[in-house]
């Protein structure tokens, strides 16, 4: 287990589909004592997904109430899906923990970026479309969506040097290896060993 000190961070994984953000923010937030902020969205559950763990699974009518309410910092169609972060759960969760972490395409990273400016570290995760394509079918992701994932490819691509961070991901530990020596010298949590 580790200690830190806190200093208010909002964390964004962001890079293409497939490419592993998911894995590498799991292993890294626990490292570091980080609350996920997760999503609304409208798509259908995947097997093995669980509600308000990796989304909170949301019919459009409540979706489409909730932004009516104001509800979403920011909120985005994807493919004909809505995917959105309530306000108030970033909020909630920087005060308790002082630091947060999500997975947002290029379009949500850039809205937190206006909204929060300095507070914000984007890691950018990458692999090459064909590494990316092959982990989501052996996922077992229908091919009419890989298909659509891989037409956001490049514009997510482009979005590399517009990040504070980018890291290739092949090796699945260096790059949380990677990622968690970068975050460090960034939170300067001084993590403590307490084991
Ligand atoms: N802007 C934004 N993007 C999101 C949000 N939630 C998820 N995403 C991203 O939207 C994309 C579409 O997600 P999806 O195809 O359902 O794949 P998933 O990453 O396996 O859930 C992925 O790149 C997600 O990381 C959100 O609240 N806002
Ligand atoms: N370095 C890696 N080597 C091999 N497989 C990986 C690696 N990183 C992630 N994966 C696998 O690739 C798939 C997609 O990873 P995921 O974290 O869900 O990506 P994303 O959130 O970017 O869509 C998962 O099955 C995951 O276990």
């Amino acid at each position: 287990m580790y200690e830190f000190n806190d200093r208010e961070k909002i964390i964004v994984f962001t890079g293409p589909d497939g490419s592993g953000r998911k894995s590498v923010a799991e292993a890294v937030g626990q490292t570091f004592g980080m609350a996920k902020v997760v999503s609304y969205a409208t798509r259908s559950q995947r097997p093995g997904e669980v509600n308000g763990q990796d989304y909170h699974f949301v019919t459009h009518a409540t979706y489409e109430e909730m932004e009516m309410q104001g509800e979403f910092l920011e909120s985005v169609t994807i493919d004909g899906h809505y995917y959105g972060i309530r306000g108030l759960d970033v909020e909630e969760h920087l005060d308790l923990r002082g630091c947060v972490y999500l997975i947002l395409n290029r379009e949500g990273a850039e809205i937190l970026k206006k909204v929060y400016g300095e507070k914000v570290v984007r890691l950018f995760v990458y692999a090459d479309r064909r590494t990316v394509e092959e982990r989501q079918r052996r996922l077992g992701i229908d091919p009419d969506t890989i298909t659509a994932r891989l037409g956001h490819y490049d514009s997510e691509m482009a979005y590399r040097a517009s990040c504070e961070h980018a890291f290739e991901n092949y090796d699945l530990g260096q790059t949380t290896y990677e990622i968690t020596n970068t975050l460090e010298a960034y939170l300067q949590r001084n993590l403590v060993d307490k084991d």
